[in-house]
C-alpha cells in the first residue's frame, strides 16, 4: 500500500532516487520481497514502523502490521529525517471510525507543556463546552484528551492540528467552526464511512484491516505496473487521495436533484469536480456527462486534468468537456442552420459601432457601458423581450434607480443597438447564450444525463437557463462547484433565483490544498469583515469559517515602492531570486489589474534579462516567466505569484463609482490573485497602497 504523505515525497526526489525507490518498491508490489532488509528502530514508538535503505543517503520508511503480508509504504527522506520520523510516529486505530490514524507522538508530547502553561493564563479554552464522554464519542483518543483540553485557540489549534491523526484533526476543527457535537458526528462520520465504508466496526488491534478501509490515508497497490502508473505523475496526488470530505462528495451514490460543493480557494473543488465527473460517467453511460466551465481556457485545463485522472477511452468519450460560451455557440450554430441563416460573433468594434448608432438615433442620455451593462445585467439576465417586461423588471444590484421614461428611453435605445447588430447578422456572446438556452428549451431534447460545472459563482443567467435545458431535472442533475469569495464578475444570481434548489445537497469544503497557512491567511483579510453573500440564496451569507491549510512557508512580502521604476526594479530582483532558488520560470506569475500594467512588467523583466510571456486569450506556451491580468488568474495555480501596483487609483480603478458592489468585485479579485499562489506571493505598490490590502484602513 501507498500511503498519502508517500507522493508528495517522492515527487521531490532526483531522477535516478525515483528509479531507485520504484524498483525497491516494485518489489513490495510483487510481494517478491523476501530479500529485501526491513530495518526495526531503537527505542520507537510503534513496534511496527521499520525502515528500508533507497541508497547511502535515502531511506524508505514502512509500516508492517502484525497481521497479513501487506506493508504500507509511509514516506522516503534523507536518511536521518527518515530514522526521526519512523521513530516518532505512533499508529492507531480509531475506535470511532474505524480508519487507521497517525500521529506525530514525540511533537505533541513536546508541545503539550506550553499548552499547558496557555490554558493556565487563558480565561477560556476551545472546547470547555464540549464534554470528555462527547470528545471521545467523536473518536478523539483518551490519552489525548489532556492535550485537547489545553488547546485555547483556533491558533493554538492549527498548530496541534498538523501533528494530530486526520481525523480527529477534522473532528476538532469542525467543533471549533461552531458546528455543534451531533453535526461534528454526521459531517465527520458521513465523510469516513464514504471513503471506508466501515465506520464504527473497528477491532483496535487490527491495524491491517484499518488499513484497508481508509483511503484517504493509502492506498493498495497492485502490482508494478499500477505502482509505476501511480509514480509517474507524482505531483497530481489528487489522482489517488481524497480527503474524506472531498471523497463523500465525489463518490455520493446520487444526489436526489442538483447539488453544490463551495469552498475558498484551493480546497479542492475542481478535483471534486474531476472526480464526479468521472464517477457519472463509469456509472452511467447512457448520456455524456458535460463538463463544463467559465473560459475555453479554463475548460482545455479541464480536459487535461481528466485525462490524467482516468486513460480510459470510454470514459473520456462519454465526458464533454466545454467552457460553457463554446457550448451556447454549438447550440446556437445549430440554430441557425436550422433556420438557414448566417452569423458571426460580434466583436469589440461591432459593438461599440451598435452603440454608437443606437445613441445616435434615440438621443438618450446615458453612456453606452451603462447601457451595455443595463443590456446584460438586465435585459438578457431576466430574460426581458418587451418593454412592459422591462419597464416592470426589479433591477437589484445595478445600483440607482430609473423612473418610468428613462426606462423607456433605455430600452428604446437598447432595441436600437439590438436591431443594428442584427442587420449586420452579428452576436455578442451574451445573445448567443440567450438565444440557445430558448433554442434548447424549445427542443424538449435533453443533451446531456448530467452537468457538472466549476466556477459557478461567475456564470450567467442565460448560462445557467441554457444549462438548465440541456439537461432535464432529474436524480444526479447537475453538480454545481463554486465560491462566492470568487466572484469578479458582474453575473451574480442566487441559484434560488435561478430556480436550481440544491437546499439539504449543500457542502462546503474547508482545507486548503494550494497555499501555506501564511498565504492564506494574508488573503483572507482582504475579505475580513465583508458580507458575501452565499451561492444558494443571496440573503444568506457565505463565511471563510474554517478555511485552513496544513502546509507552511514564508510569510507574503510586501514592498513599497517610491515610483514604478523602482518597483519594477524590486519585481525583477525577486523574479530572479525565486530562479535562482530553481522555480521553474513557468511556475511563476506576476499580475496586474490593467492590461497596460501586465505590458509595462513584461517589458521591464524583459530588461533585467528575464523571459517572459504574457497569457493572453489562450494558455501560454514557451519557456518564460508568465505575466497577465488578475481576471485571468482565475482557476490557475502557479508555485510564486507577484502582484504589482496593488495601489490608490488602479485597485479599485479610479474611475469604479461607488456602488457597493463593485468595490466587492475588486475585493474578490485581489483575493483570487492572492490565493493562486502555492509557495510564494510578492505584493507591491507604488506611492499610496490600495485600500484593499491587508492592514490599511478600509
Ligand atoms: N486530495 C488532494 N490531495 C492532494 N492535492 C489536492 C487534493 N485536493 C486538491 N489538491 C490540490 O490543491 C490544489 C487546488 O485544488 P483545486 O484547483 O481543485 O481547488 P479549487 O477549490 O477548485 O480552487 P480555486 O477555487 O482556487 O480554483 C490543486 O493543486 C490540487 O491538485
Amino acid at each position: 500500500m501507498l500511503a498519502s504523505e508517500f507522493l508528495p515525497a517522492y515527487a521531490k526526489l532526483e531522477p535516478p532516487v525515483r528509479a531507485r525507490v520504484q524498483s525497491v518498491f516494485g518489489k513490495f508490489a510483487e510481494h517478491t520481497f523476501a530479500g529485501l532488509h526491513l530495518e526495526k528502530l531503537q527505542n520507537p514508538r510503534d513496534e511496527r514502523v521499520r525502515t528500508i535503505r533507497i541508497d547511502k543517503f535515502w531511506r524508505g520508511v514502512v509500516l508492517a502490521p502484525e497481521s497479513g503480508d501487506q506493508y504500507c509504504l509511509i514516506n522516503v527522506l534523507p536518511h536521518d529525517e527518515a530514522i526521526a520520523f519512523a521513530r516518532t510516529r505512533q499508529f492507531s486505530v480509531n475506535q470511532a471510525l474505524g480508519v487507521i490514524e497517525m500521529r506525530d507522538a514525540e511533537n505533541l508530547e513536546l508541545i503539550a507543556p506550553a499548552l499547558r502553561v496557555q490554558a493556565a493564563q487563558a480565561p477560556e479554552r476551545l472546547f470547555e463546552a464540549i464534554s470528555d464522554k462527547d470528545l471521545l464519542r467523536l473518536g478523539i483518543e483518551p490519552d489525548l484528551l489532556p492535550l485537547v483540553r489545553d488547546i485555547t485557540s483556533e491558533a493554538a489549534l492549527q498548530v496541534v492540528e498538523r501533528l494530530l491523526p486526520q481525523a480527529q484533526a477534522d473532528v476538532l476543527t469542525a467543533l471549533a467552526s461552531g458546528l455543534t457535537v451531533e453535526e461534528t458526528w454526521a459531517e465527520v462520520s458521513a465523510g469516513y464511512a464514504a471513503q471506508s465504508g466501515a465506520a464504527g466496526t473497528a477491532d483496535a488491534g487490527d491495524l491491517g484491516a484499518a488499513l484497508q478501509r481508509s483511503r484517504s490515508f493509502a492506498v493498495a497497490v497492485d502490482g508494478e505496473a499500477e505502482l509505476s502508473a501511480i509514480l509517474s505523475q507524482p505531483f497530481d496526488a489528487w489522482r489517488v487521495f481524497l480527503h474524506p470530505s472531498q471523497h463523500r462528495l465525489a463518490y455520493a451514490p446520487s444526489y436526489t436533484g442538483p447539488a453544490l460543493v463551495t469552498g475558498a480557494a484551493g480546497t479542492g473543488k475542481t478535483v471534486v469536480a474531476l472526480h464526479r465527473a468521472v464517477y457519472l460517467a463509469r456509472s452511467r453511460p447512457e448520456l455524456p456527462v458535460l463538463l463544463t466551465t467559465f473560459t475555453r481556457a479554463l475548460s482545455d485545463s479541464l480536459r487535461a486534468s481528466l485525462a490524467k485522472l482516468d486513460a480510459d477511452p470510454d470514459v473520456l468519450g462519454a465526458i464533454d468537456v466545454q467552457g460553457v460560451d463554446q457550448l451556447a455557440y454549438s447550440v446556437f450554430a445549430e440554430q441557425r442552420a436550422s433556420l438557414g441563416e448566417q452569423w458571426a460573433v460580434a466583436s469589440a468594434a461591432d459593438q461599440a459601432a451598435a452603440w454608437r448608432h443606437a445613441l445616435a438615433e434615440t438621443q438618450a442620455p446615458f453612456a453606452a457601458e451603462f447601457l451595455s451593462d443595463e443590456w446584460e445585467h438586465v435585459v438578457l439576465a431576466q430574460d426581458l423581450t418587451t418593454a412592459e417586461q422591462y419597464l416592470a423588471c426589479t433591477r437589484t444590484g445595478r445600483g440607482g434607480t430609473l423612473g418610468p421614461r428613462q426606462r423607456e428611453t433605455a430600452w428604446q435605445a437598447i432595441n436600437a443597438a439590438a436591431e443594428h447588430l442584427r442587420e449586420a447578422n452579428r452576436w455578442t456572446f451574451l445573445q448567443i447564450a440567450a438565444e440557445a438556452a430558448r433554442y434548447q428549451a424549445e427542443q424538449c431534447v435533453p443533451r446531456y444525463r448530467h452537468a457538472v460545472i466549476d466556477e459557478s459563482q461567475d456564470l450567467h443567467p442565460a448560462h445557467w437557463r441554457l444549462l438548465r435545458a440541456c439537461v432535464a431535472p432529474n436524480v444526479d442533475d447537475l453538480f454545481l462547484v463554486g465560491d462566492p469569495h470568487q466572484r469578479i464578475y458582474r453575473n451574480n444570481a442566487s441559484l434560488r433565483s435561478l430556480g436550481i434548489e440544491v437546499r439539504g445537497r449543500s457542502r462546503k469544503l474547508t482545507l486548503g490544498y494550494r497555499s501555506t497557512g501564511e498565504i492564506l491567511d494574508y488573503a483572507t483579510h482582504i475579505l475580513t469583515g465583508e458580507h458575501v453573500a452565499d451561492l444558494e440564496d443571496d440573503q444568506q451569507q457565505d463565511s471563510l469559517a474554517g478555511y485552513r491549510s496544513l502546509l507552511h512557508g514564508r510569510k507574503p512580502t510586501v514592498r513599497a515602492a517610491a515610483h514604478r521604476a523602482e518597483e519594477l526594479d524590486a519585481l525583477a530582483a525577486r523574479v530572479r531570486q525565486w530562479l535562482d532558488e530553481g522555480i521553474p520560470a513557468e511556475s511563476i506569475v506576476v499580475a496586474a489589474r490593467t492590461r497596460h500594467l501586465v505590458d509595462e512588467a513584461a517589458q521591464a523583466l524583459r530588461v533585467h534579462e528575464l523571459d517572459a510571456v504574457v497569457i493572453d486569450k489562450a494558455t501560454a506556451d514557451g519557456g518564460g516567466v508568465r505575466v497577465c491580468t488578475m481576471h485571468k488568474l482565475k482557476g490557475l495555480e502557479f508555485q510564486c505569484v507577484a502582484l504589482i501596483a496593488v495601489e490608490a487609483g488602479v485597485i479599485p480603478p479610479a474611475q469604479l463609482g461607488d456602488d457597493p458592489a463593485d468595490l466587492m468585485r475588486e475585493r474578490c479579485l485581489l483575493f483570487v490573485a492572492a490565493t493562486r499562489a502555492r509557495d510564494s506571493l510578492h505584493v507591491s505598490y507604488s506611492g499610496e497602497p490600495s485600500r484593499l490590502l491587508p492592514g490599511q484602513s478600509k
